[in-house]
C-alpha cells in the first residue's frame, strides 16, 4: 500500500482537465496545485503559518541542496523536514538531479551515477539513484523523486534516447532502495524532451513499475511554450488516469492553466518567491514592478482583485519604497502577495473544472491579465 493515493473526482468536460484529491501521510490535498518552492527548508521570507493561512497544501524542498546544507543526516536527526522546518503540511522533495545538471560544472555520468563539484565548495561529489533515495528517505518527505537525468534543450535524439533508457534504468534502482513505501511515496519521472517516441518509451517503462505518480520531466528548461504544450498533448495519455501527473519547474499564471487543460495535477516554480525579491508581482492585470518610479506615490494596493494580507494592508507606495530601501518586509509583502495570486489561481481553477468551464475562464483570465495583447 502506497503512502500517497490519488483520488480522482470529476473530468472537466469543456477542455478535460482533471479535478482530484492527493492523500499522503501530511494531509490531503486538491488538484490541480501549486506547490511553493522551500528550497532550503523555508519558503524563503514567509512563516508555515502564513502559508497554511495562504492556502497551501503541499510545498517542495531540494534534495541536492539540503544535502549540502545542513546535510541530510542533521535534517534526519531533527526528526525529519517537517519536524524541522515546522511545518505540518505534505511535502515533496525533489530528486537531486536537476541540481545536479543545472547547477554544476565538470559532470560526468556513468551508469553508476553522476560525478559533479560541489557548485559552493568546488568539493568533487558523487550522486547515485541508491544516494538520492537515502538522502530524501532522511528529509522524511511525503513524497520523493526518482533520480533522473534532466538534459538540456536541445537534444540531440540519440543522446536523449540514451538518457531515456538510463533514467528508465535507474527509476528501477531507485525502487529497490526504496525503504519505506508505506511513509513515503516514490513518482516517477518521464522524460524524453521534445521527441514523442521518447516520451511513449519513458513513460511506458515507468508505467510498468507502477510508481504512485508520475512527473513529467525535461520542460520549462528553455523550450518554447508550444513545444511543453505539444510534449504535455503526446505524454499525459501514456500515464494512468488513476495516478497524479506533476509538472516540474512550471509557475507562471498562462503556464499553469494550460498545463491542467493537458490533465496535469501538480506544479511547482521558483518564480513567484523569485521574482518577488526584486519587487515583480504577479496582479490580475498582468505583471507589475512596483519598484518602478511611477508607483512612488500611488496608495492603491498592489492588486485592487486580491484580498491578501498585503494588499488589504499596504500601498505600492509603501510596498515600493520597502523594495527600494531593500528593506526585508517589503520582500515578505511581495512574497505573501505572488504565493497568495498562485494558490488563489488554482482554487479558480478547480472551480472552472468543477463547472465545466475551464477553457472559458482561460480566455477571460487571459484578457485581464493581458496574455491574448499582441
Ligand atoms: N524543470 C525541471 C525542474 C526540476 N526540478 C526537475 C527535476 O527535479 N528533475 N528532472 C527534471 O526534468 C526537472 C525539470
Ligand atoms: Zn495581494
Amino acid at each position: 500500500m502506497s503512502a500517497v493515493r490519488y483520488e480522482h473526482i470529476k473530468t472537466c468536460k469543456q477542455s478535460g482537465a482533471r479535478l482530484g484529491k492527493v492523500h499522503t501521510p501530511h494531509g490531503t490535498f486538491e488538484t490541480p496545485v501549486f506547490m511553493p518552492v522551500g528550497t532550503l527548508a523555508t519558503v524563503k521570507t514567509m512563516s508555515p503559518e502564513e502559508l497554511v493561512e495562504m492556502g497551501a497544501g503541499i510545498i517542495l524542498s531540494n534534495t541536492y541542496h539540503l544535502w549540502l546544507r545542513p546535510g541530510h543526516e542533521i535534517v534526519r536527526e531533527a526528526g525529519g523536514l517537517h519536524k524541522f522546518m515546522n511545518w505540518n503540511g505534505s511535502i515533496l522533495t525533489d530528486s537531486g538531479g536537476f541540481q545536479v545538471f543545472s547547477l554544476s560544472d565538470l559532470r560526468k555520468i556513468t551508469e553508476e551515477g553522476v560525478h559533479f563539484r560541489n557548485h559552493l565548495s568546488g568539493e568533487k561529489l558523487f550522486l547515485t539513484p541508491e544516494g538520492a533515495m537515502d538522502i530524501q528517505n532522511a528529509l522524511g518527505s511525503d513524497i520523493m523523486m526518482a533520480f533522473d537525468e534532466c538534459p538540456p534543450y536541445p537534444a540531440e535524439y540519440s543522446y536523449m534516447r540514451q538518457s531515456v533508457e538510463r533514467t528508465s534504468r535507474w527509476a528501477e534502482r531507485c525502487l529497490e532502495a526504496h525503504k519505506r513505501p508505506e511513509d513515503q511515496g516514490l513518482f516517477g519521472i518521464v522524460q524524453g524532451g521534445e521527441f514523442e517516441e521518447l516520451r511513449k518509451q519513458s513513460a511506458k517503462d515507468l508505467v510498468s513499475l507502477d510508481f504512485p505518480g508520475y512527473a513529467i520531466g525535461g520542460l520549462s528548461v528553455g523550450e518554447p511554450k508550444d513545444v511543453m504544450n505539444r510534449v504535455l498533448e503526446f505524454t499525459t495519455p501514456w500515464l494512468p488516469e488513476d495516478k497524479p501527473r506533476y509538472l516540474m519547474g512550471v509557475g507562471s499564471p498562462d503556464s499553469l492553466i494550460d498545463g491542467a487543460i493537458r490533465g496535469i495535477d501538480m506544479f511547482d516554480c521558483v518564480l513567484p518567491t523569485r521574482i518577488a525579491r526584486n519587487g515583480t508581482c504577479m496582479t490580475s492585470e498582468g505583471r507589475l514592478v512596483v519598484r518602478n518610479a511611477k508607483f512612488s506615490n500611488d496608495f492603491r494596493p498592489l492588486d485592487e482583485n486580491c484580498d491578501c494580507y498585503t494588499c488589504r494592508n499596504y500601498s505600492r507606495a509603501y510596498i515600493r519604497h520597502l523594495v527600494k530601501t531593500s528593506e526585508t518586509f517589503g520582500f515578505r509583502l511581495t512574497t505573501y502577495h505572488n504565493l497568495y495570486f498562485l494558490l488563489k489561481l488554482m482554487e479558480r481553477v478547480r472551480q472552472a473544472i468543477r463547472e465545466d468551464r475551464l477553457l472559458d475562464f482561460r480566455e477571460e483570465f487571459f484578457e485581464q491579465y493581458g496574455f491574448n495583447k499582441p
